[in-house]
Order: structure tokens, then C-alpha cells, then sequence
């Protein structure tokens, strides 16, 4: 039996940052990891998708620029993509986590690891063995999700692609059917369209990127028809069979036979073979977790959960910053060092609650964070949305001609401070953290009038959005 202060199952970003705090902490740590170090994040998921996208927004980028435009003579270079592509990926290698955890000075244990009751982790070893971790003061779960897949017939069958084969594919399917609207579906069906495939979009729903201002989805939607792709909303596919090609049906009754369908349609919680029973709790869901990181329904404030298995915000950053805020708590819990869980304290992921950042890599990219206007007014909130049109500023109109873009903040009238902001246009990722810093820090409008936007640059928005909201 092994005996370690903490066991961190899954080594995703999340599970590598929680450990190395815990670890900086003083405490020792065992990481359990059944596939990559480095989890779905570097090798399926944003590191090769945003690789496979950037050269497509490089080449969007010079096109609308006369004088670029007439320099860029061809499409992309679809095999030099997909190597750069893998060159992120590390050839779907681990040696370089696998070195950095090893100078951080945290022992990877490699195989599948499952709960086996209270502070400790069974782990089924590749070599078909079984090792019990026994940790002193807590096990965190960061084992992440997986694509989640309708239950339809034939599926099976057609072998579709998940995230996975979208991200990692070494050809170029010439006919991809792309399943979903939300922000896989969108990211993938542009990155495959700029690589040459033909893309039928379907979309169970009436909109893109749902949980986004409206004008970010149907700007996205613009362009992808602009760039060829057949998207199609209120369709639904009810069955699938695969005979050489692949053929879906839809509820309308129409068919599309495609090389390759991509099934983007969410993600579950990887909970369903962890022993999640072993300790009260119900296989298969997302473990819910206080803003201290302790998995609600478990006593003995030993069993933290963080990152997207805990379903707070599925994406990368956050899961890191969870993972420095838990192992931190882990370590300050351990050393008996009091806590501070006061709103925006050392001890509390309170971003979760107020302030998630997303940049969507489509074209347009679609930069947001905090919430919507529709979800700042069910929050009850007395808010007004301050819209302006970002090529009407000099800085976007030198980036690129005709530039379209938009950017609307929803401002607190009773503490006139920002909720959230979005932009949505091209190279508007980077303008991010700058509206995230506002948010976070609840920085009075009557101050960010003194925060001055270089000219010309686009953060000129900035000025003419307050502009617009002080009349
Ligand atoms: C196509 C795609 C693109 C994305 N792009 C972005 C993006 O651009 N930006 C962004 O912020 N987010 C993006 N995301 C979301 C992002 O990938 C996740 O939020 C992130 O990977 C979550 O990190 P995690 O460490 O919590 O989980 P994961 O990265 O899923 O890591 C979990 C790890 O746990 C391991 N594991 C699971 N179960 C066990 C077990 N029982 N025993 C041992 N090990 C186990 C897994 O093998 C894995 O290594 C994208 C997602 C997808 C699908
Ligand atoms: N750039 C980024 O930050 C980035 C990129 C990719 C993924 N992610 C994260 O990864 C997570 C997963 O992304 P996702 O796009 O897979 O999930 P999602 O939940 O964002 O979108 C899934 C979409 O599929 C639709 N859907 C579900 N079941 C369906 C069915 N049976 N038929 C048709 N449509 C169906 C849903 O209505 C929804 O629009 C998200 O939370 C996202 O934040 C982030």
C-alpha cells in the first residue's frame, strides 16, 4: 500500500495545476493518469483544434486586406496543417508533462484510477495489476469529460467522430456532416471547411453558440454560409447507416450522405466507472462541489473535485484556476492555516460565479465574459446593454477593410459597473482579458474613463462603448 498526503486523479490541466499547488503547499502528491499526462485539453481538444484553426484565420485575415489578398494565391496547405497540427499534439506523446511532473516533484502513478471508500484510490495498472493509493488528507478528482453521444440507430455502426477524430483525423474527409451548434460543432465545422471539406451543418436548434449574446451566433452563422457550408437549422437526425459512405436521415425526412460525420453534441462527466459509489455518491454525474472545492454530500472534507468534472465551467482556464485555488485550499486544510472564503478570498473559485471568460476561435471569433443581457435580467438584475459597432473604430477599420464586428457590455445600473462584456469580430480574442479585468475587479465606469486605449487599436471600443452609455 502506498500512502500519499493527496492522490489526484486524471492529469489534465486541471489535475496538473491542483497538484503542483498542493505539492508548492508542502504536501506530497500521487497523480493517477490513465491516458496522457496532459489530459484531453493538449491532445484532442483546444491545443490541436486552435492549431488547426489559426492558419485558416491567418489566411481570413490577409484576404481582407487589398494588397494581402492579391499576395495569397491559393487555399490552404491542408498536409502542412495537419503536421503543424501535430507538432502541438507532440505526436500524441507525453514525454514533456511527463518530465515537468516529474521536476515539480510529483509521483505519476500511470493507470485507470477508481474511489475504494474514503481516502483511497485503487488503481488498475497497464500492466494489469492493482495498486492501492491511500491518501492522508484528500483525494481530488479531475478526471474530466467525454463526448456524449445521442442514442440513435445505426450510430454505432457509422463509427462517427467525436472531438476526438475532429481534432486528431490525419485526412481531410471530402463530405463531413457536423452535428450540433454549440462551440465544438462551430470551431470544427470552420476548420474543416478552410481544410477543404464539404460541411452540411445540422442543428437540432435554432441558433449557434446558444449560451452567447444572439448577435455572436448569428454572425457566426453569416459567415459560415458565406464560406459554403449548408447549415441548417430545426434538423434533427434520427438515424444513421454507413455502407462506404455514410448516410444520415433526418426528421424532415430528408437524407445526407457524407465520408464522416462529426457528432458535437456535449460532453458527460467522467464519473461513470470512478467508485463514486464507494462514497455515497451517484456514478455518472458531475460531482458538485462548494467554492472551496469539497465535493458536496461526502463527510470528512477530504474528496475534492475540480475542472470539468465538477461541471462548473467547462473550459481549460478555469479548470486551472481551480485546480491553484483547490490544491491551495488542500494545503492550507492540511497545515491547519485558516481559510478566507469571502467573496474573491484566496480560498474560493468565485470567477466561477461572475466572471468566465470564453474566446470562440471561429470566424468572426466571439470573446465574452460574465453574463449575457438575457441572463443578467433573469438574475434580476436592473442592467442596460450598451451596444456599438467595433468597424466604426479607426483601429478596425485599418485591421481589416470592411471590417464587421460588434461589442455589447452589460452594464450594473445600480452599481454602474460592468457584468459582462462580448466582442464578436476578427482578432477580437486578445481583447479578452481586458474586459475580464473590468469584471472582476468591478471597476467603476466613472475610472475606466481614465483607461486610456492606445489609437489606433481596436480596444478603441472601449472608449466608444462608454462613450455611448454616458450619452
Ligand atoms: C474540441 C474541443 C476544443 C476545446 N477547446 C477549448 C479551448 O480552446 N479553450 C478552453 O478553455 N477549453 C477548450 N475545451 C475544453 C477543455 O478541453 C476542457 O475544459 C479541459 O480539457 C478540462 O480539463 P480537465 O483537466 O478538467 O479534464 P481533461 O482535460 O479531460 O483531463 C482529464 C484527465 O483525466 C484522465 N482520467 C479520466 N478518468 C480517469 C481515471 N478514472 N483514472 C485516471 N485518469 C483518468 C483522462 O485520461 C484525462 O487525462 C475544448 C474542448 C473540446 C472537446
Ligand atoms: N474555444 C473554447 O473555449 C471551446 C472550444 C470547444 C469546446 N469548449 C467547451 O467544451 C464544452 C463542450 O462543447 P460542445 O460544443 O461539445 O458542447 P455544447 O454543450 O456547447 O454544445 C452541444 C450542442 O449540441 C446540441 N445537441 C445536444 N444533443 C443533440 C442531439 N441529440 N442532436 C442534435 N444536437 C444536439 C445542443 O443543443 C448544443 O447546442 C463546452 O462547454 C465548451 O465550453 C470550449
Amino acid at each position: 500500500m502506498d500512502e500519499f498526503d493527496v492522490v489526484v486523479v486524471g492529469a489534465g490541466p486541471t489535475g496538473e495545476n491542483l497538484a503542483e499547488r498542493a505539492h508548492a503547499g508542502g504536501l506530497s502528491v500521487a497523480v493517477v493518469e490513465s491516458e496522457l499526462v496532459g489530459g484531453e485539453c493538449s491532445y484532442w481538444a483546444c491545443m490541436p483544434s486552435k492549431a488547426l484553426l489559426r492558419p485558416a484565420a491567418a489566411l481570413a485575415d490577409a484576404r481582407r486586406l487589398a494588397g494581402a489578398r492579391e499576395a495569397v494565391t491559393g487555399p490552404l496547405d491542408a498536409e502542412a496543417v495537419l503536421r503543424r497540427r501535430d507538432e502541438f499534439t507532440s505526436h500524441w506523446k507525453d514525454d514533456g508533462q511527463v518530465a515537468w511532473l516529474d521536476g515539480a516533484g510529483l509521483v505519476l502513478v500511470r493507470g485507470h484510477g477508481r474511489l475504494d471508500g474514503p481516502k483511497r484510490v485503487a488503481v488498475r495498472t497497464p500492466d494489469g495489476g492493482r495498486r492501492v493509493l491511500t491518501a492522508r488528507h484528500a483525494v481530488a478528482v479531475c478526471t474530466g469529460t467525454r463526448a456524449a453521444l445521442p442514442g440513435l440507430p445505426g450510430l454505432d455502426e457509422v463509427r462517427p467522430w467525436t472531438s476526438r477524430e475532429a481534432t486528431s483525423s490525419e485526412r481531410v474527409p471530402p463530405r463531413l456532416a457536423v452535428v450540433g451548434g454549440g462551440v465544438v460543432a462551430c470551431e470544427m465545422a470552420t476548420a474543416w471547411r478552410a481544410l477543404g471539406s464539404e460541411v452540411v451543418q445540422l442543428v437540432r436548434g435554432s441558433r449557434l453558440l446558444p449560451r452567447m449574446e444572439p448577435f455572436a451566433g448569428e454572425s457566426v452563422a453569416e459567415s459560415l454560409r458565406a464560406s459554403g457550408i449548408d447549415l441548417r437549422f430545426g434538423t434533427s437526425v434520427t438515424g444513421a447507416r454507413r455502407d462506404g459512405q455514410v448516410t444520415l436521415t433526418l426528421d424532415d425526412g430528408g437524407t445526407v450522405t457524407c465520408d464522416e460525420v462529426l457528432f458535437a453534441t456535449g460532453r458527460r462527466p467522467a464519473t461513470d466507472d470512478l467508485g463514486l459509489d464507494t462514497v455515497g455518491l451517484a456514478p455518472g454525474r458531475s460531482i458538485e462541489v462548494d467554492s472551496t472545492g469539497l465535493a458536496a454530500g461526502v463527510p470528512g472534507e477530504w474528496l475534492y473535485a475540480a475542472g470539468d468534472v465538477n461541471g462548473r465551467a467547462l473550459l481549460t482556464h478555469q479548470g486551472k484556476y481551480q485546480g491553484r485555488i483547490f490544491g491551495t485550499v488542500i494545503a492550507d486544510r492540511a497545515a491547519g492555516r485558516p481559510l478566507d472564503t469571502a467573496a474573491w478570498g484566496r480560498s474560493v473559485a468565485t470567477a466561477d460565479e461572475r466572471a468566465v471568460p470564453q474566446v470562440v476561435f471561429t470566424d468572426p471569433e466571439v470573446a465574452a465574459v460574465g453574463p449575457t443581457l438575457e441572463e443578467a435580467t433573469r438574475e434580476g438584475r436592473r442592467v442596460r446593454a450598451v451596444d456599438y459597432e467595433i468597424g466604426d473604430v479607426s483601429g478596425a477599420s485599418l485591421y481589416a477593410d470592411g471590417y464587421q464586428g460588434r461589442a455589447r457590455a452589460v452594464v450594473d445600473l445600480d452599481r454602474e459597473t460592468l457584468l459582462g462584456v462580448t466582442f464578436v469580430g476578427p482578432g477580437v480574442a486578445e481583447l479578452l482579458h481586458s474586459a475580464t479585468i473590468a469584471v472582476t475587479a468591478e471597476v467603476p465606469i466613472s475610472r475606466l474613463w481614465h483607461a486610456v486605449p492606445s489609437y489606433p487599436t481596436i480596444s478603441e471600443i472601449w472608449l466608444r462603448l462608454l462613450e455611448t452609455y454616458r450619452g
